[in-house]
């Protein structure tokens, strides 16, 4: 794909607005939900709001947590993603915390004509929406937070440019005509979303959709690797679930990590209950929770090793190895040997949560 993968995040009252028309910040998110933002925020490569973002709400768009920036930067990242800002009349504020607050990189993409001098940040100019996103693609953003408003959100979404969408809702009215709505008037995507979870946050309730088409026997399957991992003894490493189909979705096997010895990993244990001649094996897919090893210090075989002698030809899981233990060099190494490798990122907030021992 020609952009990075794209969650929009919004907090909306129960009357759909974004906030109030009093000129103040309308804090619609509880601390809870806060929290639950700046996650997400540490988790991704940029942040995107639009100019009329910056001259309302003025945000920092920082990490809060220092335990967060604190994690980002033993992996190698800035303690906070870069900042990326859209506008056609230039009108910025170079006082504004977007560009003051926090040493990190600041993107602004402009039309040809605005005014944007003096700003401490990197200008690119005469880019439409996709544009702008294959530049960022290109500057190494592989994940993209896009946290509104309402315009930005809307050009997202009817312009087919979001993969995630993240809706608080919480429990305030506005009623105010003249406030600004979630989205505006718009050709959006036809169908239904899908829903792949919801969570009460204190009185915010927080709805995550997947917006962008997704093979429905791969979520059923990967939610039940991740499932799995549930059955996992407690241990000092990651916590996955592997289930093997065939190419009618008949499962072939499941395994968990440390199934039957410790060092287990969840692909190995599921791959050792099948036999290796085994024909459907040339057409199966191999669901993880986690991106498959590439790199291993328990046993000498990586899962990636064996799924390349399994010959299974597609893998799909849910999170990208965080560097904790070893890179996750999966995923590429079986790219690279001709496997399909599909990542579904939405339902990674799950395979985390059940490795929350490891933060
Ligand atoms: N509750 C929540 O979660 C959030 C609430 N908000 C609220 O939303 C409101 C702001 O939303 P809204 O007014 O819709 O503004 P946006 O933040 O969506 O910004 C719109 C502006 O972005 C620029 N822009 C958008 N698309 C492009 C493009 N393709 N190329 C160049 N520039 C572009 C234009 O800037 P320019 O005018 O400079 O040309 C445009 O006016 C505020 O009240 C804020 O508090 C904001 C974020 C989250
Ligand atoms: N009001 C509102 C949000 N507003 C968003 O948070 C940004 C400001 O964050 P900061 O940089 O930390 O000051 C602001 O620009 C806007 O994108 N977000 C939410 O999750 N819930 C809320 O109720």
């Amino acid at each position: 794909m020609d952009r990075p993968y794209v969650v929009l995040s919004a907090a909306v009252s129960l009357d759909g607005f974004l906030d109030d028309a009093s000129g103040q910040r309308l804090l619609l998110s509880n601390e809870e939900d806060f929290d639950r933002v700046d996650e997400v925020r540490a988790g991704v490569d940029a942040i995107l709001v639009g100019a009329g973002t910056i001259r309302a709400d003025d945000p920092g768009l920082l990490v809060r947590s220092a335990e967060r920036r604190g994690s980002r930067v033993a992996r190698g990242l800035a303690e906070s993603p870069v900042k990326v800002t859209l506008t056609t009349s230039g009108h910025l504020d170079p006082e504004a915390a977007f560009f003051t607050a926090g040493a990190g990189e600041k993107l602004v993409y402009a039309s040809e004509s605005a005014m944007v001098d003096g700003l401490n940040a990197t200008v690119v100019k005469g880019l439409d929406l996709p544009g702008a996103l294959a530049d960022l693609k290109g500057r190494g953003v592989e994940r993209l937070l896009v946290e509104g408003g309402g315009e930005v959100h809307t050009e997202f979404l009817t312009g087919g440019l979001a993969d995630e969408l993240h809706l608080a809702v919480a429990p305030v009215f506005v009623g105010d005509e003249s406030a600004p709505r979630f989205l505006r008037p718009g050709r959006f995507p036809g169908g239904r979303a899908k829903l792949v979870e919801t969570r009460a946050l204190g009185d915010v309730v927080l709805m995550r959709y997947l917006l962008a088409e997704q093979d429905e026997r791969d979520l059923v399957r990967l939610r039940q690797a991740i499932d799995l991992a549930e059955n996992c003894p407690p241990s000092a490493t990651f916590r996955v679930g592997a289930v093997v189909t065939d190419a009618d979705d008949t499962v072939l096997a499941t395994g968990f990590s440390g199934e039957t010895d410790p060092r287990d990993h969840a692909e190995e244990a599921a791959l050792a209950k099948i036999d290796p001649q085994d024909p459907r094996l040339a057409h199966a897919t191999i669901y993880s929770s986690l991106e498959p090893c590439g790199e291993r210090a328990s046993r000498p075989l990586t899962c990636t090793e064996h799924i390349l002698r399994a010959g299974i030809p597609r893998v799909v899981f849910a999170w990208r190895e965080p560097s904790i233990f070893v890179e996750g060099t999966g995923a590429e190494l079986l790219a690279e040997a001709g496997r399909a490798v599909v990542e579904i990122p939405a339902l990674a907030p799950f395979v985390q949560r059940t490795n929350a021992h490891l933060r």
